[in-house]
């Protein structure tokens, strides 16, 4: 990502503010980053541009040394996947859901992978025929992950994908995520605003804050106790923002 600028557009779709400016990183190996910052700064919508769900008004986005503009946004967005924080099910059953996937990009199903990717989860207790809009939002949640990895992508695009699940559910998740990585050389940029969380699951932090993202190594960024850097990055007191 190269240079990218993002402006929040009123109604009439006018730049009204600047919501970040000039970013500028690169992923050159699989990496494990926890990208954190105070809410409202960006972080969701930063994930959404790298998914091609938005678009950057300026700069620029190469996968691959490709530039997103002469890529099509629906095979780039087979290699970087985005979970949303808000797990959205199609109409059918779960079985249906998993399968959708693969309808739409024309891929195979693989059964086997998603059996053991529930099984990971704790799903496996779940008819896989029973209708997903009856599911409870952590169930959702998991889904909605499974849905995604079995595109077998190469970057995840993880936006708080914990929030409605309960502590071992979530160390489930972050297992799985952690095992991809280092057994199948994935990437993520995983949104959290647990930074015990984002201590456990990441090598790298991105910090959003000022209209910017600042990159730290995890070992050194950790370093500090957590409860401080709570109150720098992500409970920032008014007007303290770190620049
Ligand atoms: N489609 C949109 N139209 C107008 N404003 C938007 C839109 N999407 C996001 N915003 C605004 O942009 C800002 C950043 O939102 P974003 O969700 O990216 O922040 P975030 O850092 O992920 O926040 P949180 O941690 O609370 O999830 C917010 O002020 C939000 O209201």
């Amino acid at each position: 990502m190269r240079n990218v600028s993002k402006s929040i557009r009123d109604q009439e779709g006018q730049p009204s503010k600047r919501l970040f400016s000039n970013i500028t990183v690169e992923i050159t190996r699989p990496e494990r980053i926890a990208l954190i910052g105070a809410s409202g700064q960006g972080k969701s919508t930063l994930l959404r541009l790298m998914a091609l769900l938005d678009a950057p008004d300026d700069g620029e986005l190469r996968l691959d040394g490709k530039a997103s503009r002469e890529t099509d946004p629906r095979q780039w967005r087979m290699e970087a996947a985005y979970v949303a924080q808000q797990a959205v099910m199609l109409p059918g059953s779960i079985e249906d859901n998993l399968r959708t996937v693969s309808v739409l990009h024309g891929t195979l199903y693989n059964q086997e992978l998603a059996a053991r990717l529930m099984e990971q989860l704790g799903l496996d207790y779940l008819d896989p025929g029973k209708q997903a809009s009856d599911c409870s939002g952590g169930e959702k949640q998991r889904i909605s992950l499974i849905r995604t990895m079995l595109l077998q992508p190469r970057i995840l695009l993880l936006d708080e994908i914990t929030a409605s699940l309960d502590v071992n559910s979530a160390r489930r998740v972050e297992e799985l995520l952690t095992g991809w990585h280092s057994e199948e050389g994935g990437s993520y940029i995983w949104v959290t605003h647990d930074l015990e969380q984002a201590q456990r699951i990441s090598d790298k932090v991105w910090v959003m804050s000022g209209g910017g993202l600042h990159e730290y190594p995890g070992e050194s960024f950790f370093s500090v106790p957590i409860d401080m850097l709570a109150k720098q990055y992500i409970q920032p007191a008014e007007g303290s923002l770190p620049q």
